[in-house]
């Protein structure tokens, strides 16, 4: 079982527009809304592929009642932690090519009690599970060490942790030693303080994290595939897709694989070539929608090799 914890989940509205103009009225040529934030995405491809997980979440005001609509609709066992506040509304424009603007809102104000009550329903949920994943960014009144309270705690029940995060969440995070993290380039670079250009300085940047007691770094570079790196081993691979439709959660499809197959005692290399696959067939489907099994049929992943450190990242 993979427990998922989104502190600040969203309702995801995407819109496509022939080409986004800033200060131009747009008509929409489609649109569709999901259930977001970056758990909840982990646990919605994890159920499309049937593995076993649970979602929990804060849900507050109308968005959070059609919020857990959609997640019931979609199969995504859920548990509710209630809050005063309104779940946010996320909007990302979609031109044809691919290219996508996003816009977060920042989310509900949380009081204390509801944070408690929040990392209280998560451990509760995690007793027994063998991951828990901890994702996205805080809401108001979230404290920084979230994650890194998760962290903790979890580990003192036996359950492994993985972190998706960025901004100050991240590095707290790291701190506390997770079995897992999953930035993508630029959280990366972030986390280390330098630019990463070439494919050999993202490799350098994850063995000092794993250095440092994170035990695995798993680390999301859009086109150019992703990298794997332990104390033991570094692997690298990537699927070329010709026509990107969308990237929204492709990243936390990414991590729903690698965790999937981790989970049920896959390699290392098996699971990032599943997370791979799984990141690339979302970036074929609109929207944050999440592939089932029929649309990874045909997405070919490169197989696992050693990164060829030269190479420039995109
Ligand atoms: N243009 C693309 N072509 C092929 N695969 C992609 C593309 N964009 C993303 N992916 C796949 O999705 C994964 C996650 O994408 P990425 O953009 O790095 O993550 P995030 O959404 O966290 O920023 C990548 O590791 C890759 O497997
Ligand atoms: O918590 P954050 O960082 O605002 O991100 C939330 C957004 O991220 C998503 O999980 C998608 O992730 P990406 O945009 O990184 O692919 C959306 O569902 C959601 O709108």
């Amino acid at each position: 079982m993979i427990v998922t914890l989104t502190p600040n989940p969203s309702l995801d509205r995407t819109v496509t527009v022939e080409r986004l103009t800033l200060g131009e009225v747009h008509r929409v040529t489609s649109g569709r809304i999901d259930p977001g934030g970056k758990g909840i995405n982990v646990s919605r491809a994890l159920a499309a592929q049937g593995g076993d997980t649970l979602a929990v979440l804060p849900v507050g005001g109308a968005e959070g009642g059609l919020l857990t609509r959609l997640l019931d609709e979609a199969g995504v066992a859920h548990r509710d932690v209630a809050i005063g506040g309104t779940a946010r509304m996320n909007v990302a424009v979609v031109e044809p090519g691919g290219r996508t603007t996003k816009v977060n809102e920042a989310g509900p104000q949380m009081t204390p009690a509801e944070v408690d009550a929040l990392l209280a329903a998560t451990l509760d949920a995690a007793r027994g599970a063998r991951w828990v994943v901890g994702c996205g960014s805080l809401p108001p009144g979230a404290p920084t060490s979230l994650y890194a309270d998760l962290v903790a705690s979890a580990r003192s029940l036996g359950v492994r942790v993985a972190i998706d995060s960025s901004g100050a969440p991240l590095p707290a995070a790291v701190a506390a030693g997770p079995s897992l993290i999953k930035p993508n380039h630029e959280e990366l670079a972030e986390l280390v303080g330098h630019a990463l250009p070439r494919l050999g300085d993202v490799v350098a940047a994850a063995r000092e994290l794993v250095a440092g007691g994170v035990e695995l770094v798993v680390v999301s570079l859009g086109a150019d595939g992703a990298v794997a790196v332990d104390a033991d081993s570094v692997c690298w691979t990537a699927a070329t897709i010709e026509r990107p439709l969308s990237t929204v959660g492709a990243g936390d499809c990414l991590l729903a694989g690698v965790l999937h197959t981790l989970d049920t005692g896959g390699s290392l290399a098996d699971a990032l070539t599943t997370g791979v696959r799984w990141g690339a067939a979302a970036v074929t489907l609109p929207g944050s929608r999440i592939p089932t099994p029929r649309d990874l049929a045909g997405i070919e992943v490169a197989a696992p090799q050693a990164p060829d450190a030269g190479l420039l990242l995109r």
